[in-house]
């Protein structure tokens, strides 16, 4: 049975299908105080928030069971993310679910801007009849100046355009050819700050983003310019934003997000020019339905070992992409088993060469798979998510090539294990009819199904050496399935590959090691 913990308030409806599943219990408990989360976490192997619950390193250390954490709407900045990804835990939002009602709120924030509709809203319900205090101004080919062209910034660029308005957009990683298709006109920084009558954010916080509208950003502003934070708190200087207030440089600014939330009686608000909601951007049923649907089905997925596609901690692969590669998964985490567990030594440097059709995609995925199927050999609780991180933690350097040469096969994946006391290549190949075949080990040609138990013996090529490892197999009870020998030169040396019928026992392996003519025997298990 997997427990479920939700902590912040979600939509009934959207976690109904956490609460029909008979595989999982589902607690809902709100408000808690952060012992109170300590204490529910750790029996918990999922965990649901919106942005209310802090999920502290401490709060993911505390959950021993957690596999997922699950955030109801796009920001995760309430997470930390790398605790999350040093312990294994996939993270995963619900990007999509409240894009609209987003767009939608600062939509509506920047026609109250322009139309002082709050403050007259204010004035007129206290009695007064102050026509003249609030004259406004049109959105009419107007420019709004969007920062961040993603979701949300493309969705609210669709509805300033039906008002006629001129749409500049920043954004890195917007091309000529797509600003074109949405019909924005891409532009710098400082062109959409220099020249726009409003200007939006929509990126999320970051490093970069943090104060990206400070105050030189402010004293390089239009007269008059009214700006708008629907996206994160603190992507516009609070303080520059008063000081360009007190100036006359800006006429207004709606926000929906604060440095510090709540924000208590803000500074800001002392300013008639100034109006603000609670965080509201994605509060509509619709959102909030959504994103619980969301999150809710990736949890479902995570905790029952099914792909789920939108893990913050994990790169997206494209479905496309995924289709490829599925063939191989199975096979390239065998491989990294085998190498890892035929190597000798502590773990330096990992090298996956791919070849064939295989050098023609992005591998990466296959990659960090691999490196799972290494890394168990050494440590425990190593999955997907968390490899990458544990082999940099333990400064194991991962290399991955491409190599166009087939030599015969359509593909090959070859997996290099350099330790601190010599190094092993493993190659396999998707054989057609056949399905995952180990076709090389080091400069050996063999043909071995990487599954069940296995013994790979590095011995001198010597008459008699393969009949009196027989013997002390039988001599055991271990009976041989299958068996692959390879040399180079006569008499040279050689390996043994046996795949047997049951685990080997380590006395099997002492006995083994006795003969004259054998370097070295391990045990593989897959
Ligand atoms: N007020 C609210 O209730 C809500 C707020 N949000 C916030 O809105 C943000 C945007 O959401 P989406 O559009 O769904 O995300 P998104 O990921 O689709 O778009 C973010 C865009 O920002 C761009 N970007 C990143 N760094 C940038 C930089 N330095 N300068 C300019 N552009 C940059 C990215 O390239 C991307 O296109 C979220 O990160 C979240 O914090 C989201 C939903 C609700
Ligand atoms: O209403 C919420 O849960 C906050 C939404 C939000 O800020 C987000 O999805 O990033």
């Amino acid at each position: 049975m997997h427990r479920v913990l939700i902590t912040d308030p979600l939509s009934n409806h959207g976690i109904e299908q956490l609460l029909q599943a008979e595989d999982v219990e589902v607690i809902q408990k709100t408000d808690l105080t952060p012992e109170q989360l300590l204490e529910e976490v750790k029996e918990a192997d999922a965990l649901l928030v919106r942005s209310q619950t802090q999920v502290t390193a401490e709060v993911i250390a505390a959950g021993k069971r957690l596999q997922a954490i699950g955030r109801a709407g796009v920001g995760v900045d309430n997470i930390d993310i790398p605790a999350a990804t040093s312990r294994g835990i996939v993270v995963v939002n619900a990007p999509d679910g409240n894009t609209v009602s987003t767009a939608e709120h600062t939509f509506a924030m920047l026609i109250s801007l322009a139309r002082n509709i709050p403050q007259g809203y204010r004035s007129t319900v206290q009695g007064e009849w102050n026509r003249k205090q609030f004259v406004g101004v049109e959105l009419n080919k107007k420019t709004l100046g969007i920062v961040g062209l993603g979701r949300i910034g493309t969705e609210l660029s669709k509805r300033a355009r039906a008002f006629h308005m001129k749409v500049l957009a920043f954004d890195p990683y917007l091309t000529q050819e797509r600003a074109q298709k949405i019909g924005v006109t891409q532009a710098t920084l400082d062109e959409v700050i220099a020249q726009s009558d409003f200007i939006t954010v929509h990126t999320p916080l970051t490093k970069e983003t943090r104060h990206l509208i400070n105050r030189d950003a402010f004293n390089r502003m239009k007269d008059g310019v009214r700006v708008i934070n629907c996206a994160r708190g603190g992507i516009i200087d609070e303080e520059a934003l008063a000081e360009a207030i007190r100036k006359g440089k800006v006429a207004g600014a709606a926000l929906d997000v604060f440095e510090t939330e709540p924000p208590g009686h803000h500074p800001l608000f002392d300013f008639p020019q100034v109006i603000a909601t609670p965080h509201l951007g994605a509060s509509t049923r619709e959102a909030q339905e959504n994103v619980a649907i969301d999150v809710a089905g990736e949890v479902l997925h995570i905790l029952r070992g099914e792909p789920f596609k939108n893990a913050v901690n994990l790169p997206s692969i494209p479905a496309e992409l995924q289709e490829k590669l599925r063939p191989y998964q199975t096979m390239a985490e065998k491989l990294g088993s085998f190498a890892s567990q035929a190597a000798e030594g502590a773990l330096q440097e990992v090298t996956v060469s791919f070849s064939g059709e295989l050098a023609e995609w992005d591998t990466a995925p296959l990659t960090r798979i691999i490196l799972k199927g290494v890394l168990s050999h050494y440590l425990s609780d190593v999955n997907y998510v968390n490899a990458p991180h544990l082999a940099k933690e333990r400064g194991v350097k991962v290399t991955e090539q491409k190599i166009s040469k087939r030599h015969g096969f359509t593909h090959l994946i070859r997996i290099h294990i350099a330790t601190d006391t010599g190094e092993i290549a493993i190659t396999g190949a998707l054989l057609n009819g056949l399905g995952p075949r180990i076709v090389r080990i080091d400069e050996y040609s063999v043909d071995v199904e990487p599954a069940g138990h296995q013994l790979l013996i590095q011995h001198h090529d010597r008459p008699g050496a393969i009949g009196r490892v027989g013997t002390i197999l039988g001599d055991h009870d271990v009976n041989i399935a299958a068996m692959q020998v390879g040399r180079r030169d006569i008499g040279g040396r050689a390996i043994m590959m046996l795949h047997v019928d049951k685990a080997v026992p380590e006395a099997l392996l002492e006995a083994l090691e006795q003969l004259d003519e054998i370097h070295r025997v391990t045990a593989i298990d897959l």
